[in-house]
């Protein structure tokens, strides 16, 4: 359905946002993760034909959208980072001004989705009022309005709180039943339990495209877990990848580690989080570079 193909953007002549990055996008969630600066927005800028690429193919449904936006300008939703809501418009009235610059005239559409995202019975008051997590749920409703089949949100999550977060990923992960949504994050929780497929990138390369489950058993084997003293800590610290540590009682703190082989006496191998095993494979990827 949407295929990049050895895209490439830079700015001048010393930044590379985005480095011959190639992917195969069907339908589901797919999470774009990477650190702040990694290339996820400029790469969803591409794909949503706000930025061309400097080098290489972007193709949707076999046609080139870089020749042609508009074959994928009509079937997209774009939730960008910072969405504004005009101070003076109700929820009703901001769906209702881009409907109009939408061209969609269905009044109903407009009711379906506040009632989809759970805004209904909020239509009535100024948008500017909402909470963060409310805005961007109208923010999706927005961009679901031309029904579109790829669905692009920017950094969804970020500045809710814990139930705005989890209401927002349901919403988001019954989209993806029925239509190619992709998400960029930097918070691994925040797609680990939605994504069908988990592209990462790190200073613009991609370094890993797979599913979660795939990544996760990349790591079984990498992740260990140890309770030390304070001096064992302090060694371990200098030799290996600690990824947590918390005291136990008085003096013993309990580790969890990255390693390729168990890093001391009594360490046991761990069941790794999706977060954990990130780091091993970033630390993986380090050290194959060094
Ligand atoms: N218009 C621009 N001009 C120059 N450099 C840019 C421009 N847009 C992005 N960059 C640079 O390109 C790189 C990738 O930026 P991008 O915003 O795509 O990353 P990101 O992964 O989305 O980061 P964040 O999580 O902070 O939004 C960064 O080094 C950024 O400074």
């Amino acid at each position: 359905m949407l295929e990049v193909r050895n895209v490439v953007k830079t700015y001048g002549r010393t930044v590379t946002a985005v480095a011959d990055v190639s992917l195969t996008l069907e339908r589901g969630v797919v999470g774009l993760i990477g650190h702040n600066g990694a290339g996820k927005t400029t790469l969803m800028q591409m794909i949503a034909t706000l930025t061309r690429p400097t080098r290489g193919q972007i193709l949707f449904d076999g046609v080139d959208i870089v020749k042609k936006p508009e074959a994928i300008r009509r079937r997209l939703g774009f939730l960008p980072q910072e969405l504004g809501v005009y101070p003076n418009l109700t929820a009703l009235e901001f769906m209702q001004y881009f409907a109009a610059l939408k061209g969609v005239r269905d009044s109903a559409r407009i009711r379906h989705l506040l009632e989809l995202v759970n805004l209904h019975d909020q239509a009535h008051r100024p948008a500017a009022s909402f909470s963060g997590g409310m805005q961007r749920r109208l923010g999706i409703a927005q961009a679901l309005l031309n029904d579109p089949d790829i669905l692009i949100v920017d950094e969804p999550t970020a500045g809710l709180d814990p139930e705005e977060r989890l209401r927002f990923r349901n919403l988001l992960a019954e989209l993806g039943f029925r239509k190619l949504v992709l998400l960029s994050t930097h918070i691994v929780s925040d797609v680990e339990s939605i994504a069908s497929q988990l592209a990462i990138l790190r200073a613009g390369r991609l370094i890993a495209f797979e599913t979660p489950e795939a990544i996760l058993q990349n790591a079984r084997g990498h992740i260990w877990s140890a309770q030390v003293a304070d001096e064992e800590y302090a060694e371990l610290r200098a030799r290996v990848h600690v990824l947590h540590a918390q005291r136990q009682g008085s003096d013993r703190i309990a580790l969890r580690i990255a390693h390729a082989q168990p890093p001391c006496p009594g360490a046991l191998a761990a069941e790794p989080s999706l977060e954990e095993a990130l780091m091993a494979q970033r630390y993986a990827v380090q050290e194959r570079a060094a």
